[in-house]
């Protein structure tokens, strides 16, 4: 079924910005009301991993493909227990689902985890709103009464505080430390578990991506999981021959607070480290880089990213509202990666030690698969230590 905007009267959801502007819309998924900051994401596959991408607390989610709904949900997708975007803007009304390894419907998905959607919105409008004014902070309401204290709305809209100064990594976390076992269904051709004893790999959860442990385990690491606040003591207690660092939620400079000291602590044993999105802001802050709050971020799985050392371009997925600042980068700190957007920083490494970091995801969900190699570049780091 396809809708129409909905006008004020038949609106059974609402989407108020903080500056005034409303946006009626058709209701679904679960009822009540939620403030985050609103992004959009340009990826046309893959809404059911964005949804649960622990990355996205505290952001309502505008998807500019226009047929969200059609593959339904499934229990294999989740990139995390539960949804954690607060919400999602989408063109359409969700279709009824088509596909094979549909379990449930979008719609009674989002019911059952407590997610609101609106649809029937002009996501282009929307889209090109963010662009030029930044993310802004918004409301967005479903009642299917269709009452809506639009005033209200948009209050609390601009009362909320926004994602800067936010640690959300430790409300996403795991409570406790476990072995990730699962590998990748699919492996894309020339990578893939090599022979011999798995590196054993901590790696630190800050909202990881299920797709980054079996990502990891599949380049042939055994992956222990460490809660965000494990110190450099907690990890080394495990012997580890590497340590992850994760993507996650929030403002990087709230979780560097006590990431910081943790990674300096390992840095000091000379440990190969590799780090994803929020992993990669971690390692550049803990030496001594800044990181910044982008206009409207990169949400998407089309961005261009080049690797500065080969010349050759990745096209990869973004998650990220935040950046690594390549100015502030310390002697010694290489930029190896930067985006062919608007040139920010995509990727460092300390320039004679396997350490290194991007800001892209490699583990895609959803997204292209050009930038695996970089699981086995961390591998190799580890199984060139054993050997030397
Ligand atoms: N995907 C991520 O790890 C995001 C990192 C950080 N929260 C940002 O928005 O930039």
């Amino acid at each position: 079924m396809t809708i129409t905007p909905a006008a004020q009267g038949k609106a059974t959801a609402c989407l108020a910005l903080a500056d005034g502007t409303i946006f009626y819309g058709q209701g679904f998924g679960a009822t009540g009301e939620t403030v985050a900051e609103l992004v959009f994401n340009t990826a046309m596959t893959g809404y059911q991993e964005i949804m649960t991408d622990p990355s996205y607390a505290g952001q309502v989610v505008t998807f500019t493909f226009p047929h969200i709904g059609n593959t339904g949900a499934n229990p294999e997708d989740d990139e995390a227990a539960d949804p954690v975007a607060a919400g999602m803007v989408v063109k359409w009304d969700p279709t009824e689902s088509s596909n094979w390894r549909a379990a449930e419907r979008l719609t009674d998905w989002l019911v059952k985890r407590g997610r609101v959607g609106i649809g029937g919105v002009d996501t282009r409008r929307l889209t090109r709103a963010i662009r030029q004014q930044g993310a802004p902070h918004v409301t967005l309401a479903h009642d299917p009464d269709g009452n809506f204290d639009v005033a209200g709305l948009v209050a609390r809209a601009r009362a909320w505080s926004g994602l800067v100064g936010l640690d959300l990594a430790k409300e996403v976390t795991c409570a406790q430390s476990y072995r990730w076992e699962e590998t990748r269904w699919a492996w894309p051709t020339g990578y893939g578990r090599r022979e011999g004893a798995g590196l054993r790999v901590v790696a630190i959860d800050y909202g990881a991506k299920r797709n980054i442990l079996r990502c990891l385990a599949s380049a042939g690491c055994e992956v222990t999981v460490l809660p965000a606040t494990a110190t450099a003591e907690d990890i080394l207690a495990h012997d580890p021959e590497g340590v992850f660092l994760s993507n996650g939620p929030g403002d990087p400079a709230a979780t560097g607070v006590y990431a910081v000291p943790m990674i300096q602590g390992v840095l000091e044993r000379q440990l190969p480290v590799f780090g994803i999105c929020l992993g990669h802001q971690m390692l550049a802050l803990a030496l001594g880089a800044k990181t910044i709050k982008m206009n409207h971020g990169h949400h998407g799985a089309n961005h261009p990213v080049k690797e500065l050392a080969t010349g050759k371009v990745e096209i990869t997925s973004m998650n990220h509202g935040f950046a690594v600042d390549s100015q502030t980068l310390p002697e010694g700190v290489v930029e190896t990666h930067v985006s062919l957007f608007d040139g920010s920083n995509c990727g460092i490494r300390i320039a004679d030690q396997p350490v290194f970091s991007v800001q892209h995801h490699p583990e895609a969900s959803p997204g292209p698969q050009d930038s695996y190699y970089l699981f086995e570049r961390f591998a190799d780091a580890m199984r060139d230590r054993r050997v030397a």
